[in-house]
């Protein structure tokens, strides 16, 4: 977005330092209206920093929130209208779950009558119904989850926070509510943010990823974008399992290749020696020894194997980095 005040969530510049450290260096960020934006990085990257500075639970050292144009700058918490949802659900336990999502409606003021319509809605929306009367401690991890997102969107609010919403959940739950969470979040008004460490979660829930790291912005863009035309070292090694090579080919050179585009051919320019072979049903993963470093490759399940296997890549898979820097170098590599 430009200078001009767009629709949606704008951040600017937005900075937060404390103890002389800056935990969020000039982040400049946007998020459409009903857009969902996966923000992904290691961890004490910035993402939940971002998240406290977006709903104003701490003040920016510099920079701006906005929201369709308004600066966010001088309103509180309550007044910003945010929603968010934390890993640890943050319910209260001696209320059921109907006491937990009245609560923030009854504060607010909300008429009884009007109280139970949104009540009644949401608890079908999230399928809660049959669960109404539970304590949390009488709920499953996603059950509780879902008490959580239902009191989030009983706020309506302008701006939606997910932090690691599903970070307590085992793997196979989070896969199975992740269609669910996306189209409870997704395509409404609000612009929503979505952190997570879990790529294939962000993968799953949201179509543009925001990767930082120690506060900075790396990259931005479609999963897509950023797997095949990776700003620097980082993004390429932080997306793509297992991790992409980096081979020290020459000096001030390192060569980036993907392990599903690494292939044996008889006369590739690279020898290998095979250490170990991984079967994962629909693949097999190589590990191997190079002249230039640790290798892994992606290949089918059952490809037979020489010991000394020579690797081949195509040109345009190349990705060339500074190994100083970590900047993506363009243009072309040596002629093999
Ligand atoms: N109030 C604070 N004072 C000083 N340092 C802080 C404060 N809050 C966070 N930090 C530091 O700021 C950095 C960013 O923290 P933040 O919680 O935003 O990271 P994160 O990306 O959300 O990490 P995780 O994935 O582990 O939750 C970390 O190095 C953390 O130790």
């Amino acid at each position: 977005m430009s200078g001009a005040a767009g629709a949606g969530l704008e951040l600017r510049q937005l900075c937060r330092e404390v103890g002389g450290r800056r935990l969020v260096d000039r982040l400049d960020l946007t998020v459409a209206p009903g857009e969902c934006l996966a923000l992904l990085g290691p961890s004490g990257c910035g993402k939940s920093t971002t998240l406290r500075l977006v709903a104003g639970l701490d003040p920016a050292s510099a920079g701006q929130v906005l929201l369709d144009g308004q600066d966010l700058g001088p309103l509180s918490p309550g007044e910003r209208q945010v929603a968010m949802v934390f890993q640890s659900y943050a319910l209260y336990p001696h209320l059921s779950v109907e006491g937990n999502l009245a609560l923030g409606l009854k504060v607010r003021g909300v008429a009884a009558a009007e109280r139970q319509r949104r009540l009644r809605a949401v608890l079908a929306l999230l399928q809660l119904e049959e669960l109404r009367q539970r304590r949390p401690a009488q709920l499953s991890g996603g059950q509780r989850q879902r008490v959580a997102l239902a009191r989030a969107l009983l706020r309506q609010p302008r701006i939606m926070l997910l932090d690691e919403p599903m970070s307590n959940l085992d793997a196979q739950l989070r896969e199975e509510l992740r269609p669910e969470l996306r189209r409870l979040l997704c395509g409404r008004e609000q612009p929503v943010i979505y952190v997570t460490h879990d790529q294939q979660e962000a993968v799953g829930m949201a179509d543009r990823l925001a990767l930082l790291d120690g506060g900075r912005l790396q990259q931005v863009g479609s999963p897509r974008e950023l797997y095949a035309d990776p700003a620097n070292r980082f993004v390429a090694s932080f997306l793509g399992r297992p991790a992409i090579n980096l081979l020290a080919i020459a000096p001030g050179r390192l060569l980036g290749l993907r392990p599903e585009h690494l292939h044996l051919a008889v006369d590739g320019p690279l020898a290998a020696r095979l250490l170990r072979r991984e079967w994962w049903g629909h693949q097999q993963l190589l590990w191997l020894d190079s002249r230039w470093g640790p290798v892994r490759v992606l290949c089918g399940p059952e490809l037979p194997l020489p010991a000394e296997p020579r690797l081949g890549w195509r040109r345009q898979h190349e990705l060339w980095f500074d190994p100083l820097s970590g900047a993506r170098l363009h243009g072309q590599g040596p002629v093999w």
